[in-house]
């Protein structure tokens, strides 16, 4: 079964686990289609307000003030709808408001309306101890960087270390890019409705959103699993049913072929931590192919992994002669940019999958079509592993793009190559052609350690070895680095990661 969920969704009891995100423009139209079919939009307002009062007093139960401060738009409007549930429970709560309050409209007015609770301007607020923020200022509809002076409030509430119940984002984070405008709270809790937003995963939003919950307002679920697009968190429901079962009608062909290009002489490490991760990830044979002069440094360090000498281009084309050399790994620790080149170009033309990681995107700086052309295909045959300098150093122009979000960002690189994009980092995003994407969150932080981008480059390549396809792999894999990084604690080495690869992958498989 898939490991439980950190979000939750919680409907009078009933937990529901999703793994829908929505950026904040899928999420109005989810809304406005909801109201469209009947359901009044001020309901929804309603469960929205009375969710956050009920986490605040689950979570904040020793708090002396509630201090509610409100926006102008929607997200305000939850907030003075609970206000109003706080202060008939008896609570504490003072309301604060940041525009004037004719700007208010709609539901938020009618929310306000009902209130009944005297509302003051955000700058009367005065700080005491025992005060607990409840964020109701801005959340999807935050279109600009903050204003200087709620910036500056903003970070005084910070300083001060008062505990913040955000509603829906933490002011000041986008919603769609996870980005801070200008400045934001940094909560200890954030509510959200229906489903996550790309700003709850990506960073630095997800380290400003504290614990996320999600609270069903009654909106109908279908109508949300409708919306979801292409873009999910990465877990392992979204994959789990295509990682290959262990059958005892397989040789070891059958359980796929890897082979990992070395590095020179003095650089044979990084394709010995690919071609173990490989190997860990259940492929049936995996190989080094190494340069002539390589040779010797690794016959010592080689015992289940095979050795083959691929000195040139001609070797490599008798090695592209063996049908059963399907799946490669071009990249770590390689060097030479221009043999890295032609080596995968021969790969593509071949008709073969590669993984290129690190100098073997390097490589490929300036020159991406020639990268796309050699591997156009029905379905993509390549898988890309930039962290985010090499990122910057192939798609300059995606990566200027300041508009977008790391989300978008992954889907134009991986549309332009026609490949399967893994955008590294803590909130690694994977893309295909198709626009398919997910976000992962489970990484540690110890996890960027040297070497450990070659295991997951391993990692990927051994899945499709055993017929994942890229995409699937890529997530999977993605995934149970995570995984592994968690189980092998920190401190950790690449080696340590290698070492943990079996059981992440054992705490996900069902045989
Ligand atoms: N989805 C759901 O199911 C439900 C969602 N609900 C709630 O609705 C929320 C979305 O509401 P929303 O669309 O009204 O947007 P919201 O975040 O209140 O901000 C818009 C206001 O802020 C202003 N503004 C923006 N940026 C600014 C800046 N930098 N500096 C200054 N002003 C700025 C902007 O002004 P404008 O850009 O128009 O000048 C406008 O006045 C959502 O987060 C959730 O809490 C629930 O009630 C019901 C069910
Ligand atoms: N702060 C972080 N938290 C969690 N994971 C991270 C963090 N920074 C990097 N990672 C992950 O660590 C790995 C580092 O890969 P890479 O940068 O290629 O390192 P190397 O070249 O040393 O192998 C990637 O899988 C990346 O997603
Ligand atoms: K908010």
């Amino acid at each position: 079964m898939p490991k439980t969920q950190e979000f939750v969704v919680q409907t009078a009891g009933e937990i529901w686990t999703t793994d829908v995100v929505l950026a904040p423009k899928a999420m109005a139209e989810v809304d406005a289609a909801a109201i469209a079919s009947g359901i009044p939009g001020y309901d929804l307002m309603e469960r929205a307000g009375q969710a956050v009062a009920a986490t605040a007093l689950r979570s904040f139960p020793e708090a002396n003030r509630y201090i509610v401060l409100c926006g102008p738009g929607n997200n305000g409007g939850d907030g003075y709808v609970a206000a109003r549930e706080l202060a008939a429970c008896g609570a504490s709560a003072e309301l604060y408001h940041v525009e004037e309050l004719d700007r208010l409209s709609g539901d938020a007015r009618t929310a306000f309306e009902r209130c009944h609770l005297p509302a003051n301007p955000l700058p009367t607020y005065q700080m005491q101890p025992g005060d607990v923020i409840i964020d109701a200022i801005f959340g999807a509809g935050l279109s600009r960087d903050l204003p200087p002076e709620l910036a500056e409030r903003i970070n005084a509430i910070t300083a001060a270390g008062l505990p913040v119940l955000a509603v829906d984002l933490p002011s000041g984070i986008d919603g769609a890019t996870g980005e801070m405008r200008g400045a934001a709270f940094t909560a200890s809790k954030t509510v959200t409705f229906m489903a996550q937003k790309p700003g709850h995963l990506l960073l630095p939003g997800r380290d400003h959103c504290g614990s996320v919950e999600i609270v069903d307002i009654g909106i109908p679920r279908r109508m949300v699993e409708a919306a979801r697009g292409a873009l999910k968190r990465n877990h392992p429901g979204l994959w789990q049913a295509d990682l290959p079962r262990a059958n005892l009608a397989d040789h070891k062909y059958r359980r796929g072929h890897v082979s990992v290009f070395s590095g020179p002489f003095n650089g044979t490490g990084a394709c010995r931590l690919s071609a173990a991760a490989a190997a860990r990830s259940g492929a049936g044979i995996v190989a080094v192919a190494a340069r002539r002069s390589a040779v010797a440094a690794l016959v010592p360090h080689l015992t289940s992994i095979m050795l083959h000498s691929v000195d040139n281009e001609l070797d490599l084309a008798h090695y592209l002669d063996d049908p059963r050399h399907q799946t490669f790994v071009l990249g770590p620790g390689f060097g030479d940019f221009a043999q890295a080149r032609s080596f995968a170009l021969a790969i593509g033309h071949a008709q073969r999958t590669l993984v290129l990681d690190a100098d073997g995107i390097t490589a490929f700086k300036g020159k991406v079509d020639e990268l796309r052309d050699a591997f156009a295909d029905v379905t993509p045959r390549l898988v890309l592993t930039p962290h985010e300098g090499e990122f910057h150093r192939l798609f300059p122009e995606i990566a200027a793009e300041n508009a977008k979000g790391k989300v978008e960002k992954t889907r134009d690189a991986a549309g332009l190559l026609g490949a399967i994009v893994v955008y590294k980092g803590a909130d690694t995003v994977i893309a295909a052609p198709d626009g398919s994407a997910a976000i992962n969150d489970n990484a540690p932080p110890w996890l960027a350690t040297a070497g450990s981008g070659d295991v997951l480059a391993g990692m990927i390549a051994g899945l499709i070895a055993q017929r994942v396809p890229p995409f699937a792999a890529s997530c999977a894999a993605v995934y149970l680095h995570g995984e592994a990084a968690k189980l092998a604690g920190s401190p950790m080495t690449a080696e340590d990661l290698l070492e943990a690869i079996t059981a992440a992958m054992a705490s996900i498989t069902q045989d």
